[in-house]
């Protein structure tokens, strides 16, 4: 296959790609189109569109085709034809540390700067090292698993035994590479559940007693509730999400996961609930908000292109009334736990701050769960105590 054959398919992706999907589902629905493009040319294409769009904001400048080979040299071990083709150079560089790798690329290009990766840098929550975390969209982030310790020996052997490279980062968390099967390795009588190691450490702030009744009020597919139940599985709990879709699959993984006891409803919690919820007051809430995502874009890297800044704002407003709705329904003593998947202060200690002034919470704790240090989603997450 020639470099311009690559060149093309690459040009052509841009050209029709408008971020009404996520990249991966456009690449699928895109690949079902274009029969004519066989494995290779699928595999290199994506490649290029995924390591284009890690490259952000970063020399804009330079022409696509220039901006694609810095990005495949900079996010791949291995060279390509881009690479050989408009960075000769560097092809027997490929596999260099990524600070080698960046200060090459400044002799070639003195205008880079690896820190306009990330279009936002004056709204990002402050203990963020804005450097750290420009670099790391350069490398694709891991999958992780969630293992029950009475499961954890038997999949991670199952796991090497299939050839996986597994990272064990504790007695109940795997990284593995992203893009593995697990469906295809892990038998059905293994209980395990993906979810990224951040999310994973908000549990960290959760602490739920025996017998305690929570409210995961933006449960969607069941994350949050699993990790809780895995704490305490003595709990009582009601689930809900706006969409009853999500809620769907929620039961099906609670059913694998043995969680039998809980109320589950549909409610938008952006209107008023007390026909719904008057009569019931929780020991616990835990409010995973609608967010920006902005502490996931190392998965999807084409939000570094296309997501508008006025979105924030919006965010932030969502976030709040939606707050403002739950805390009625929380026990005073009882604690609120703020969960985003944002790196935007706008959406974090903004809303914290608020939630302070407007209705007396007590900030216990706070953090941003800093993921892009470890190859994971960076997300923030707050304890705040109802007076
Ligand atoms: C970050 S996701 C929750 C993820 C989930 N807790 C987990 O751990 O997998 C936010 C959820 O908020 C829900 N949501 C958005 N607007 C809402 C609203 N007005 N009322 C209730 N839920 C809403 C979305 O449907 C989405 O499922």
């Amino acid at each position: 296959m020639r470099i311009e054959h690559q060149i093309r398919a690459f040009e052509q992706l841009l050209k029709s790609y408008d971020a009404q999907l996520p990249l991966h589902r456009f690449l699928v629905a895109y690949f079902k189109k274009n029969k004519q493009m066989g494995s290779s040319d699928r595999r290199w294409a994506s490649r290029y569109l995924y390591s284009f769009f890690r490259l952000g904001k970063a020399l804009p400048k330079e022409q696509p085709v220039h901006r694609l080979a810095v990005a495949d040299f900079l996010c791949n071990g291995q060279s390509s034809m881009v690479i050989d083709t408009y960075l000769p150079h560097f092809s027997q560089q490929v596999d260099l540390p990524l600070n080698a790798k960046i200060t090459l690329i400044k002799d070639l290009y003195p205008s880079f700067d690896h820190k306009d990766i990330f279009p936002f840098p004056e709204s990002l929550s402050q203990s963020i090292d804005q450097e750290a975390f420009c670099l790391s969209f350069l490398i694709q982030p891991d999958l992780f698993i969630r293992v029950p310790q009475a499961y954890s020996l038997a999949a991670l052997n199952t796991l090497k035994e299939a050839g996986i490279v597994v990272r064990d980062l504790n007695e109940t968390t795997f990284a593995l590479p992203n893009g593995t099967k697990l469906e295809q390795v892990l038998p059905e009588n293994i209980n395990y559940q993906v979810q990224d190691l951040s999310s994973q450490k908000t549990g960290n702030i959760f602490e739920p007693k025996k017998y305690d009744y929570w409210w995961d009020c933006c449960a969607a597919s069941g994350g949050k509730s699993l990790l809780l139940y895995d704490l305490e599985p003595k709990i009582e709990l009601l689930v809900s999400d706006v969409r009853a879709s999500s809620l769907q699959n929620l039961e099906e993984r609670f059913r694998l996961a043995g969680l039998k006891k809980y109320q589950k409803k549909v409610l938008d919690l952006l209107v008023n609930n007390d026909q719904e919820l008057h009569h019931y007051s929780f020991d616990g809430i835990i409010l995973d908000a609608p967010c920006s995502g902005s502490g996931t874009w190392g998965r999807t890297p084409e939000m570094l292109s296309y997501f508008e800044a006025h979105r924030i704002s919006y965010f932030s407003k969502l976030q709040k009334s939606i707050a403002a709705n739950v805390i009625k329904y929380l026990k005073p003593g009882k604690p609120l736990i703020y969960i985003t998947c944002s790196v935007f202060k706008a959406e974090n200690e903004e809303v914290v701050a608020w939630l302070q002034q407007e209705y007396g919470l007590r900030l216990e704790k706070m953090e941003v769960i800093k993921g892009y240090q470890e190859k994971a989603d960076t997300m923030f997450a707050a304890r705040l105590i109802k007076n």
